[in-house]
């Protein structure tokens, strides 16, 4: 009896507590002015995971975990936003999110870098090798980024572009030697490439899709899998301890799997360190060959050897971390963006044909596509880049925490729920609330795009109504101030950004040079409606993209069927 009564207890006690929290939160979140979602659950914790894999379709319906939950803010694009103004907040019994869309709002956090930190409770999938540039903060972070920059120089995108250019000849021999024009791999095509190019140019490993002497599984196969779940930041802390316990034996396969390839990727890490310092030590390389790891590792221990603190160099688990970073920004994102933009151009063959054009023109006498000359004269290539990010980027709303309590952000007028004429311009962060930066609603939005639904390269290129050649076409690059946030901005830009519009240039332009990617029209649909039906096939498979558990990708991929035509 006593028992019961302590349960009792102890149960009201909780849910006195949980509603107790909720209403802080509220109360506090209520004297912004902007208007308040309540969610009983709190966003990024364990639970969270756990109630979105049990009960995903169910929490869809929604509107609080659709404000949160990744795939639900793609899908909706600003329609919230529209509802509920470019900021709202999201009040949960453990913490508030203010989600934005407003560029103003978007600016002034990713300047302000020391007070708005990356928040340890998201993206924790990202530090599961070490921390790194990415998962870093403060002057860590400086440390990090500073170490991390050789990486990215010029002399670097010249070796991307060339890496690139070869790797395209491998799929374009690829799919011209198929005796079917069919193909249903353009995504797992797409993202060999990018592998085979970060490898090259990263560690100089061409071996990506077999297992290396001592390992049982390719080191594509090992990152894909580490990559395919938001567990493994979990496993990695407890991984000495399950491999002690002899626990393992009674894990399910899946599980088991995961172990395997993190121990797989972690020792291709090691022994790629250990290789590169060999090189060093051996004065193997000049500094004109060495390749981006080499460069991560000389550049961090050139810091050592100066005769500087520990902490102004990586050590060897952040090196392992950033490499990690490296390949799956790599690899990822620019794989993923190359397939959606191969896929539109397939549905758009009349904007196709517009970037033909531009290729015809700079290529045609060129024997050789030579990076300085070539790269900065496809523009139009470069619009379809900035258009596929703008509305399939893989990078999911930023993540921000406030540094220091009552910080003031900046926010457009017409959020406030108080009268539009004496609203504030800024308003004080209520406490213990993060922030969800959200590009693709920004992306979405009318007030930054014209018809911004529509996928239209052409937006972004300027043509003068009396020049008529297309060397006087100006690119108009995207700027964060109007909305556009696909590499971040502010100091922790994506550093990889030039590194991706290169290969991303290179791949399009070699493919698009010797064939055209259409759509599979079936001949027994009905004349006059085939065309559409194979555009809308293709439109509903990239549609079907989720973000789970980081990235935007087409969840089905080999249902994609285009097909490859030699020109
Ligand atoms: C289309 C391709 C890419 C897209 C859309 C993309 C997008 C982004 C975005 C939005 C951020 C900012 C994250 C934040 O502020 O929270 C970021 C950061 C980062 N990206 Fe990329 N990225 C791409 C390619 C790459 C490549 C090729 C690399 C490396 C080889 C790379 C490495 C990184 C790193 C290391 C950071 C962390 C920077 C820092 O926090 O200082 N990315 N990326």
């Amino acid at each position: 009896m006593a028992l019961l009564l302590l349960v009792n207890l102890y149960l009201a006690h909780l849910v006195t507590y949980y509603f107790y929290r909720l209403y802080r939160l509220y109360h506090s979140a209520r004297k912004t002015g902007l208007r308040l979602i309540i969610c009983p659950l709190t966003p990024y914790t364990p639970q969270w995971q756990l109630a979105t894999t049990l009960l995903g379709p169910v929490l869809r319906r929604f509107r609080w975990f659709r404000a949160i939950d990744w795939t639900c803010a793609w899908h909706d694009d600003d329609k919230l936003h529209r509802e509920l103004g470019s900021c709202f907040i999201v009040v949960s019994p453990g913490h508030n999110v203010l989600c934005t869309s407003d560029p103003k709002t978007i600016e002034h956090v990713l300047r302000k870098w020391r007070d708005f930190v990356k928040p340890d409770n998201v993206n924790e999938i990202l530090g599961t090798f070490g921390q790194n540039v990415d998962t870093s903060n403060g002057d860590d972070w400086t440390r990090h980024r500073k170490l991390t920059a050789p990486c990215f120089s010029e002399r670097a995108s010249t070796i991307v572009w060339g890496e690139a250019l070869q790797q395209s000849e491998v799929l374009l021999a690829k799919w011209l030697s198929s005796s079917n024009t069919e193909t249903t791999s353009m995504i797992k095509d797409t993202s060999t490439l990018a592998l085979n190019v970060i490898s090259s140019v990263a560690f100089e490993n061409h071996q990506v899709n077999k297992p290396t002497s001592g390992h049982a599984l390719s080191l594509r196969d090992s990152l894909v899998t580490v990559m395919s779940t938001s567990i493994s930041p979990a496993l990695e802390g407890i991984m000495p301890w399950l491999k002690s316990s002899g626990l393992q034996l009674l894990l399910p396969a899946s599980v088991k799997k995961l172990l395997l390839a993190m121990s797989e990727f972690s020792q291709y890490m090691d022994e790629i360190v250990a290789r590169e310092r060999e090189k060093t030590a051996a004065s193997e390389e000049t500094r004109s060959h060495l390749n981006l790891i080499s460069t991560l590792i000389r550049a961090s221990d050139e810091a050592k050897s100066n005769g500087t603190q520990t902490k102004t160099r990586l050590s060897d688990i952040e090196l392992r971390g950033n490499i990690f970073i490296f390949t799956v920004g790599g690899l990822e994102s620019t794989a993923i963006t190359l397939s959606y933009a191969l896929a539109l151009l397939a549905v758009n063959p009349e904007v196709q044909s517009w970037v033909v054009e531009e290729l015809d023109e700079v290529l045609s006498n060129a024997t050789e596509l030579e990076y300085s000359r070539v790269f900065p004269m496809l523009k139009r290539v470069m619009a379809v880049m900035y258009e596929t990010l703008r509305l399939y980027g893989p990078s999911p709303p930023l993540p921000r925490a406030p540094a220091t309590p009552n910080l003031d952000i900046p926010i457009s007028s017409h959020n406030s729920t108080s009268s539009s004429a004496n609203s504030p311009a800024t308003i004080t962060l209520p406490p213990n609330t993060q922030l969800m930066l959200n590009s693709w609603a920004s992306h979405t939005s009318a007030a930054h795009f014209s018809n911004p639904k529509l996928w239209n390269p052409k937006r972004w290129i300027h043509t003068s109504p009396t020049a008529s050649s297309l060397a006087a076409e100006k690119l108009m690059h995207p700027t964060s101030e109007s909305g556009f946030y696909a590499w971040g901005s502010g100091p922790r830009i994506c550093p990889g950004m030039k590194f991706s519009q290169v290969e991303f240039t290179a791949v399009l332009a070699s493919v698009l040079r010797r064939v055209r990617v259409e759509t599979v029209v079936d001949e027994r649909e009905q004349e006059g409606k085939r065309e559409e039906k194979a555009r809308q096939r293709v439109l509903s498979v990239l549609r079907d993209s989720c973000a789970e558990p980081l990235l935007l990708h087409v969840r089905r991929p080999e249902q994609l069927s285009v097909r490859i035509v030699e020109r």
